[in-house]
């Protein structure tokens, strides 16, 4: 037993921030209890969980996420971009086409680089999958799609989609006045999730524009969350609301969605940013 310090970044993608570790050079034991402890906005760093950069056998590199609670989560859109800019920016992997290993399986990134700088990430974020059992949400019908469910003593108009983690999308006329708090946690505890869900609450704008919120899965409110805009823009083609190419507006920035109807791919390109790197106090 004894204390050391362990190296970390700070990063966001539209606000969504995580807490990096570079696990090719720092060693994480219990990664649960970390995420709860860096997540802390009180008494820790402040964020929405932690990543850990890892390596791959089968893709560049590897990454795990964990919620602020703890949890872990199969996939993290935001995340795996600014997982791709750390490596790059750290010349641990000199491409600007590279593979990152999730739990939701290898995801193929591009970086757009400025002056050697990168400003945006494209991320083919594979297929979206919509069988019940799979995402997983009980159901009588095999794909819950423009389904009515009620929530909270209210009737909501919900669609569900897995991005490797699980997705409960619900339309709303303004996402502005919304009880994000009251009706996220109702959602995502609900018994009809048996893995619990991830919440986005979308107000369709046009054909190309939509707002959304989202209660994440073990962290909350977020300012962002990938893998719930791709879910999200599937619902709404789905639900014949959109084209296939949306503007995503979120709390903490935008993010753009296309689906590719050929391969059944749903790619999203947006931001990654380094907010600082500092060291924390860990004892083992
Ligand atoms: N913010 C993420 C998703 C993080 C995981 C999620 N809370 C879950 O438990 O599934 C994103 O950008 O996709």
């Amino acid at each position: 037993m004894g204390e050391w310090m362990m190296k970390f970044t700070k990063m966001h993608g539209c606000g969504n921030d995580y807490v990096y570790i570079n696990c090719l050079e720092e060693k994480v034991d219990n990664p649960a209890e970390l995420a709860r402890r860096v997540s802390d906005r009180h008494f820790g760093i402040g964020s929405d969980g932690l990543i850990l950069i890892c390596p791959s056998d089968r893709a560049d590199v590897r990454m795990r996420m964990f919620n602020a609670d703890g949890s872990e989560g199969e996939m993290c859109g935001n995340g795996i971009r600014c997982v791709a800019k750390y490596v790059y920016d750290h010349h641990i992997v000199e491409k600007t086409g590279l593979s990152v290993e999730t739990g939701a399986g290898i995801k193929q990134l591009d970086l757009f680089t400025e002056q050697g700088k990168v400003v945006q990430v494209r991320v083919d974020m594979g297929e979206p999958v919509l069988a019940a059992a799979q995402i997983p949400v009980v159901s009588d019908k095999a794909e819950v799609i423009g389904v009515p469910v009620e929530v909270g003593g209210k009737t909501w108009e919900m669609t569900c989609v897995s991005m490797g983690n699980p997705h409960a999308v619900v339309f709303v006329p303004d996402t502005a006045g919304l009880d994000l708090i009251s009706y996220g946690p109702l959602f995502e505890h609900h018994e009809m999730f048996p893995k619990r869900v991830n919440t986005e609450f979308v107000q369709v704008l046009s054909r190309e524009e939509i707002n959304m919120r989202v209660w994440e899965r073990g962290s909350g409110e977020t300012l962002a969350c990938g893998t719930g805009t791709c879910a999200s823009v599937m619902a709404c083609i789905l639900t014949g609301r959109t084209g296939h190419r949306v503007l995503v507006h979120l709390l903490g920035g935008d993010l753009t969605i296309e689906y590719e109807e050929k391969s059944n791919h749903i790619f999203m390109t947006g931001p990654a940013v380094t907010v600082y790197e500092g060291e924390i106090e860990t004892i083992r």
